[in-house]
C-alpha cells in the first residue's frame, strides 16, 4: 500500500488591476508547505497546508517532472500502472505543466522521452508500446487520434478492467513518433477562449501508453519461470479541464454548457476523492460510475497504480477561494492509498487472453442482445480456463522438478544398492566362517568335556562362548585395543565395500571397546520400522526398492500420457481458433448485407417516388377518387420504405430486433405490391375508356381529354400516356425484382445467422468438453503429484532403513571380528595348554586328544 503523491504548483502571477487586491494577503511557499499570509507578513491561522512537494512560481517543468513524476514513469516500464494528473482552477497552469511550452517541455513530453531512453537501456527485454489519446468533452469520449471515433463507450471486463471501446491505439517505436502523434491529436482537442484563459481546455484529456514487455530469451527457455511472464502496464497522463466560476469566465452559450459539464465531472472527482480519503471502514460506496472521468481513473484512485497529482493554483488574491478549494482537494487526495503491483501475465496466458477477447468481441457482434448473458458466461469460462492453464503450468513445473530429484534419488539408490549388495555378499561370507569356526569350537569343547581334567571345565575355556559374561569377555579383549595403531573401523562405513577392508577388519583388530559392549544390547534396541532381521531386511529392501521403481515408472507413464493429452488439447484449441477466424470472416460478410440492403432500398424508394410523381402528373385533380387513391398509395408506399430503411439500419446495429420485425416488413411489402398493381389496373382501365370514349369525361381527372392535355392532340396524348405507362410498368417490374432480390438476401442472411448460431453452440460445446478435459487432467496431475509425494516419503523411509541396516551390519561386523579374535586366542591358549599337558604326560594328553 502506498499513498498517492500530491504536489502543489503555484503559477507566476499575471498583472491584475488594483481593485482586485482586496484584503492584502498573499500565498507563501516554504519547502513543502504553502500558507496564506497577511501583507505585512504574519501568517493567517488555519490556512497552511503541507504536501509531498510545493513548487513556487519560479519552478520549471523539468524540476516538477524530476521530483514528482520521474520515478512513477520509470516504474511503468518495470510493469507498474501509473497515473499523473493535473488538477486546478482554470488558467492555473495545468496544460502548461502537462504539455509544457516551447522552451520547457511538459510532463508528457519528458515522460515519452524517458520511457524510450529506459527501454533502450534494458537489453534483455523486448518491448511493445501502444499509445492512445482521448478527451472527455461534455461527458462524451472522443478519440483524438481519429476524429471519426466519437462518443466512445466505456466497457469493463475482468481482463482489461475499465476500458474505452473502439479507441485507436498506435503501436510506436520511438519518442519522436509519439510526439508527432500527440501533435496531431492536439489539433482535435477542444479549446476555447474565456475571460480567464485565451486558450482554455474545454475537455479532460487522457494520453495513455500501454507498455508490454517480456524477456528476449523467454521463448527459447523451456521452463515456465516468472522470467517468462509478460508485463503489461498502463500509464495515464491526464490534463483535466479547470473548474471555473461562470461569473469570472464570463461564459455563455457553448462555453457555458462546457463549463457546466466540466464543473460537474470535477465535482464527482471531488466526491470520489472525499470518499476515498475517509478510510476503508467509513467510506462505503465509491461513486466511480457517476462520471466517465472517474470511471477511467478508477485504478489510479485507490486501485492498482502509482499515482501522482499535481494541483495547480493561481497566486492572485482574486482567486483565493478557488486556491483554498484546490488545496483542500489536494489534502484529501493525500490521504488516499493505492496498491500498485507489477502486472505480469504468463506469455501463453497473454496470448490466450487476447484470443479470448477477440472471441468475445466477435460473439458480441453475432449475438446482439444475447451478448450480455453470453458475455458473462464466456468471461466465466475464460477465467476458469486461465486458472486451469496456470494450474497446469504450475503442476508441470513441479512435476519436472520432482522428476529431476527422483532421477537423482534413483541414481543414489542404485549406488547404495550396489554397496549393500557388496555388503550382503561379505556378510554371508562372514556368516559361513563364523559357523565353521563355531562348529570347530563346539567340537573342541565336546572333546574337552569328555576328558578327565577338571581344568578344562574352568572359566578359561568357557570365556569365548557367545553366552559368556560380557564383562569378562570385554576384560579379556582389552589387550587388543592397545595393539597396533591401525583401526579396521572406517570413519564412514558406507564407503567400505571391498573385500580387502573386510579382511583387514577380520584380522582381529578393534578400535573401541565401547562399540563391542554395545553388541549384547543390540537385540533390545528398538527398530523403527518393524522387526527387521539382518538377512531378511536386505531382501525386503531390494524388493521395496524394486516396488518403488515400478511405481516411479508408472507415474512417469502417466505423466507422459497427460502430456500427450495436453498436446491434443492444444491442437483442439488451434482448430477452434481456425473456426473462429472463419466465423469472423462470415460475420464481416453478414454485417455488410444490411448495408447493401439499405442501399438498394434507397434506390427502390427513389424509383417509387419517380413513379408516383409521374402518376400524379396525370391526375391534376387530387380530390378525384383516383387522385385520393394515388395519394393514399403514395403515403403507404413511402411509409413502407421508411419502415424498411429503419429496419435495415436497425439490422446493422441490432440483429435480433431486425429478425423480429422481419415478417411485418414482408407484409408491408406485399400490401405495397398489391396497391401498386391495382393502381396500374385502374390506369389501364382509364386508358381503355379514353380510347372508347374520346369526348367523354376522363375518369382520371374528371375533365375531357382535350381539357386534360391543354389542347394537345388526343393521339399524341395517348401515345405519351402509353409510353409513360410502359415506363411505369418497367419500373414496377424492376421494383418487384429488387424486392424479390432483397427478400432473398434477407432469407440468406437469416440462414447464415442460424448457421453461425449453430456453429457458436457447437464451439461452446467443444469448449465445455475441453474444459472438462482440462479439469480431468488437473485432477490426474494432482493425483500424480500425490503419488509422487508418497513415493518420496517411501524413499525417505527406505533411506532411513538403509542407514539403520548399515549400522546393524557395522555392529555385527565388529562383534563378529572380536569373537573371531577371541576364538583364535582361545585356540592358541588351548593348543599351548595341550602342548604343556603333552610335555607333562604325553599319554594322558594323547588320550585326552584322542590321538
Ligand atoms: N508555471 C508557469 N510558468 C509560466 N507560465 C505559466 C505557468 N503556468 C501557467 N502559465 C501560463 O498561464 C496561462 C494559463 O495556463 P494553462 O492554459 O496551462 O492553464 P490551465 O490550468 O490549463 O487552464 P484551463 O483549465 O482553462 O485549460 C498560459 O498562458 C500559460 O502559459
Amino acid at each position: 500500500m502506498e499513498k498517492i503523491c500530491v504536489a502543489i504548483r503555484v503559477r507566476p502571477p499575471v498583472i491584475v488591476s488594483e481593485d482586485t487586491t482586496i484584503n492584502g494577503t498573499y500565498w507563501k511557499v516554504e519547502e513543502n508547505r504553502i500558507s496564506l499570509h497577511k501583507s505585512h507578513g504574519s501568517p493567517i491561522s488555519g490556512v497552511s497546508y503541507a504536501f509531498d512537494h510545493v513548487f513556487d512560481e519560479s519552478c520549471t517543468n523539468s524540476r516538477v517532472y524530476e521530483l514528482l513524476t520521474k520515478d512513477l514513469i520509470l516504474a511503468a516500464v518495470d510493469g507498474f500502472n501509473g497515473t499523473v494528473f493535473a488538477y486546478g482552477q482554470t488558467s492555473s497552469g495545468k496544460t502548461f505543466t502537462m504539455n509544457g511550452s516551447q522552451n520547457d517541455g511538459g510532463i508528457i513530453h519528458r515522460a515519452v522521452k524517458d520511457i524510450f531512453e529506459k527501454i533502450h537501456m534494458i537489453s534483455e527485454r523486448e518491448f511493445l508500446i501502444r499509445v492512445s489519446y482521448m478527451e472527455i468533452y461534455n461527458e462524451e469520449i472522443n478519440d483524438l487520434f481519429a476524429v471519426e471515433n466519437q462518443k466512445l463507450p466505456i466497457h469493463e471486463s475482468l481482463e482489461r478492467g475499465v476500458f474505452v471501446a473502439g479507441l485507436k491505439e498506435e503501436i510506436v517505436s520511438n519518442g519522436e513518433q509519439v510526439l508527432k502523434l500527440i501533435e496531431g491529436g492536439e489539433v482535435n482537442r477542444h479549446f476555447g477562449e474565456t475571460n480567464m484563459n485565451a486558450r482554455s481546455s474545454r475537455s479532460h484529456t487522457i494520453f495513455r501508453m500501454v507498455i508490454e514487455s517480456k524477456r528476449k530469451d523467454a521463448n527459447s527457455s523451456s521452463d515456465y519461470s516468472s522470467s517468462d511472464a509478460v508485463r503489461v502496464s498502463v500509464l495515464n497522463l491526464v490534463d483535466l479541464a479547470g473548474s471555473e466560476r461562470i461569473a469570472k469566465t464570463g461564459a455563455g452559450g457553448v462555453r457555458l454548457k462546457e463549463g457546466k459539464y466540466i464543473n460537474k465531472s470535477l465535482m464527482i472527482l471531488g466526491n470520489v476523492i472525499n470518499k476515498l480519503s475517509e478510510g476503508a471502514k467509513q467510506r462505503g460506496h465509491i461513486p466511480y460510475r457517476d462520471s466517465k472521468l472517474t470511471r477511467i481513473l478508477q485504478p489510479a484512485l485507490g486501485g492498482n497504480a502509482k499515482t501522482s497529482i499535481i494541483c495547480t493554483v493561481a497566486p492572485e488574491e482574486l482567486h483565493i477561494e478557488e486556491t483554498k478549494g484546490t488545496l483542500q482537494f489536494a489534502s484529501r487526495a493525500k490521504r488516499i492509498t493505492n496498491c500498485a503491483q507489477v502486472n505480469e501475465i504468463l506469455s501463453d496466458a497473454a496470448l490466450l487472453k487476447r484470443q479470448k477477447l477477440e472471441i468475445e468481441e466477435l460473439r458480441k457482434k453475432l449475438q446482439g442482445s444475447r451478448a450480455e448473458v453470453l458475455e458473462q458466461e464466456i468471461l466465466k469460462l475464460r477465467n476458469d480456463m486461465l486458472k486451469y492453464e496456470l494450474e497446469r503450468e504450475k503442476l508441470e513445473m513441479e512435476l519436472k522438478e520432482e522428476r529431476k530429484s527422483h532421477k537423482e534419488r534413483d541414481q543414489c539408490i542404485k549406488e547404495q544398492q550396489m554397496k549393500i549388495d557388496n555388503l550382503s555378499t561379505s556378510a554371508s561370507f562372514s556368516d559361513g566362517d563364523r559357523n565353521s569356526i563355531q562348529n570347530a569350537g563346539r567340537q573342541i569343547l565336546k572333546e574337552e568335556f569328555s576328558g578327565s581334567n577338571s581344568v578344562f571345565k574352568n572359566d578359561v575355556f568357557r570365556t569365548p562362548t557367545l553366552k559368556a559374561d560380557s564383562n569378562a569377555f570385554v576384560g579379556k579383549r582389552s589387550n587388543y585395543s592397545r595393539l597396533p595403531d591401525f583401526s579396521p573401523l572406517p570413519d564412514n562405513y558406507s564407503n567400505v565395500a571391498d573385500e580387502d577392508t573386510w579382511l583387514k577388519m577380520n584380522k582381529g583388530f578393534i578400535a573401541d571397546l565401547d562399540s563391542i559392549q554395545m553388541t549384547p544390547a543390540r537385540k533390545v534396541q528398538s527398530f523403527p520400522f518393524g522387526d527387521v532381521t539382518l538377512g531378511s531386511s536386505t531382501e525386503d529392501y531390494k524388493v521395496e526398492v524394486q516396488n518403488l521403481k515400478r511405481q516411479l515408472e508408472l507415474a512417469l507413464e502417466e505423466k507422459n500420457e497427460l502430456e500427450k493429452k495436453h498436446l491434443e488439447q492444444l491442437q483442439l484449441n488451434d482448430h477452434l481458433m481456425g473456426e473462429i477466424s472463419e466465423l469472423k470472416h462470415e460475420a464481416v460478410v453478414i454485417r455488410e448485407i444490411p448495408q447493401r440492403l439499405c442501399e438498394s432500398m434507397a434506390s427502390c424508394r427513389d424509383t417509387y417516388k419517380d413513379v408516383l410523381l409521374t402518376l400524379q402528373s396525370f391526375v391534376p385533380d387530387g380530390d378525384s377518387s383516383i387522385g385520393k387513391f394515388l395519394s393514399t398509395t403514395s403515403e403507404i408506399g413511402l411509409t413502407l420504405f421508411s419502415n424498411l430503411e429503419k429496419r435495415f439500419s436497425m439490422a446493422m446495429d441490432d440483429h435480433k430486433s431486425f429478425n423480429e420485425n422481419d415478417s411485418l416488413v414482408q407484409e408491408n411489402c406485399e400490401v405495397l405490391s398489391e396497391r401498386l398493381k391495382s393502381t396500374i389496373t385502374s390506369l389501364a382501365l382509364a386508358e381503355k375508356l379514353a380510347v372508347q370514349n374520346k369526348e367523354e369525361k376522363n375518369p382520371i381527372c374528371g375533365s375531357t381529354y382535350k381539357e386534360c392535355t391543354l389542347g394537345e392532340e388526343p393521339a399524341s396524348w395517348k401515345e405519351k400516356l402509353g409510353s409513360e405507362l410502359g415506363a411505369i410498368k418497367e419500373k414496377l417490374q424492376a421494383l418487384e425484382k429488387e424486392l424479390e432480390h432483397n427478400n432473398q438476401l434477407l432469407k440468406d442472411s437469416r440462414e447464415r445467422h442460424d448457421t453461425m448460431e449453430r456453429d457458436y453452440w457447437l464451439l461452446k460445446e467443444e469448449r465445455d468438453s475441453l474444459l472438462e478435459k482440462v479439469s480431468e487432467s488437473s485432477q490426474n496431475l494432482a493425483a500424480v503429484a500425490l503419488q509422487k509425494e508418497n513415493i518420496l516419503k517411501d524413499l525417505n523411509i527406505e533411506a532411513e532403513r538403509r542407514k539403520y541396516l548399515e549400522k546393524e551390519i557395522k555392529q555385527f561386523s565388529v562383534a563378529f571380528a572380536s569373537r573371531q579374535r577371541s576364538f583364535m586366542s582361545f585356540q592358541g591358549e588351548f593348543l599351548s595348554k595341550v602342548e604343556k599337558l603333552r610335555a607333562q604326560s604325553p599319554i594322558a594328553a594323547s588320550e585326552s586328544l584322542g590321538c
